[in-house]
């Protein structure tokens, strides 16, 4: 190791105790009035996450999957229906959107009562099919900071949902209204980069981790 040595003829006066800690406790002033503020971390973005798709394509199963994987609160988008909605369903009915825009008003609230009362995010179940009903639950993240809506499509093809209707039980909605959920349908495409769309033609254990991949790829966002 390379030793410096101070030549003999170098007088250097050293400072006394008194200045020595005056002059570090200037240094030490200077250091801190140097140091940048300390940046308080962003508060976490909280998202409310948007399971959308025709009747039959998986919202139910796969949201209930993902707000158990994220330990958010679930809203059931069918539970909300007016009665005179589920009737006009059940009796093969489609809706309109003067039928839809209450219940989906009613929706994206119990979403954002859901943060307001500290819940970090929650996953929601609506059919959202047009973009018009899309851009009205994104108006909760243009109003509030910190809050981001964000779409998962369920992707399907109208054959298959016609033989998940009709195998499932028990459900107000049946196989004969699927084609009119995919008349009403617009398609999410790249104009709305806040949608992930996830293919479901495969099991839904697979749909369900594909989704969950897909969210939490998107958390930081
Ligand atoms: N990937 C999948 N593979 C096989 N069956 C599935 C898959 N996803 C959902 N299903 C089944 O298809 C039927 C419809 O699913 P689910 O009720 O979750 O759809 P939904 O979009 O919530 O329907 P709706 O809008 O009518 O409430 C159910 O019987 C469900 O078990
Ligand atoms: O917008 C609609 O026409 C309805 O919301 C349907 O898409 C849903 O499948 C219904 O909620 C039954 O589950």
């Amino acid at each position: 190791m390379h030793r410096y040595t101070l030549r003999s003829s170098v007088q250097v006066p050293l400072p006394k105790m008194d200045t020595l800690s005056l002059d570090l406790d200037a240094a030490l002033a200077r250091r801190t009035s140097l140091r940048k503020p300390a940046v308080k971390p962003a508060p976490a973005l909280r998202h409310i996450w948007v399971v959308t798709g025709p009747a039959g394509c998986g919202k139910s199963s796969v949201a209930s999957y993902l707000a158990q994987s994220l330990d958010l609160p679930y809203i059931e988008g069918d539970d909300y229906h007016p009665p005179e909605n589920v009737k006009k369903m059940s009796d093969g009915i489609p809706l309109t959107d003067e039928d839809r825009w209450g219940w989906l008003d009613t929706l994206r609230q119990k979403a954002s009562d859901e943060l307001e009362s500290g819940a970090m995010g929650c996953v929601v179940t609506c059919s959202a099919l047009k973009r018009r009903y899309r851009d009205f639950i994104r108006q909760v993240g243009q109003a509030e900071i910190g809050i981001v809506v964000r779409f998962v499509y369920l992707r399907a093809d109208v054959e298959l949902l016609i033989q998940r209707v009709k195998a499932r039980q028990g459900h107000f909605m049946k196989d004969d209204m699927v084609r009119s959920q995919f008349i009403a349908l617009e398609e999410p495409d790249s104009s709305e980069p806040d949608v992930v769309s996830v293919d479901v033609s495969e099991s839904l254990m697979e749909v369900q981790k594909n989704a969950l991949r897909e969210i939490k790829a998107r958390m930081c966002e």
